[in-house]
C-alpha cells in the first residue's frame, strides 16, 4: 500500500543543540536505511520549510504507524497521512 506523508519538524529551541545534531543524524541514517530497503521510495523537501513530502511503500496502516513513530525525529514531528489508490486515468492503469 501507497501512503503519502507530509511531516513538519518543529525541533524545540532549547533543546540540547548536541542533541538536536545527534537526532537529525540518526533520522539521516534511518531514512537512508528505508529508502534502500524500499518501503520510502519518495522523500521530498518542502521548498522554505523544515518540511518533508514522502511516499511509503508499506503492507498497511499499522506498519506504516510502527515505521513512522520509530523515527528519531518523531517526537518532534507533525504527520499527516494520505492513503492512495490507483487512479482509473493513470496511464499506468490503463490495459
Ligand atoms: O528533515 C526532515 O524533513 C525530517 C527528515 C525525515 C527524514 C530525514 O532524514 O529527515
Amino acid at each position: 500500500m501507497l501512503f503519502h506523508v507530509h511531516m513538519e519538524v518543529a525541533i524545540p529551541h532549547d533543546l540540547d543543540p548536541d542533541r538536536r545534531a545527534e537526532l537529525v543524524a540518526e533520522e539521516k541514517a534511518r531514512a537512508l536505511e528505508l529508502q534502500r530497503s524500499g518501503v520510502w521510495p519518495h522523500l521530498w523537501r518542502i521548498v522554505g520549510e523544515y518540511s518533508n513530502i514522502s511516499v511509503f511503500d508499506v503492507d498497511s496502516g499499522d506498519a506504516l504507524h510502527a515505521l513512522l513513530s520509530s523515527l528519531p525525529l518523531f517526537p518532534y514531528m507533525r504527520i499527516k497521512v494520505t492513503p492512495l489508490a490507483i487512479h482509473p486515468s493513470d496511464l499506468k492503469a490503463q490495459s
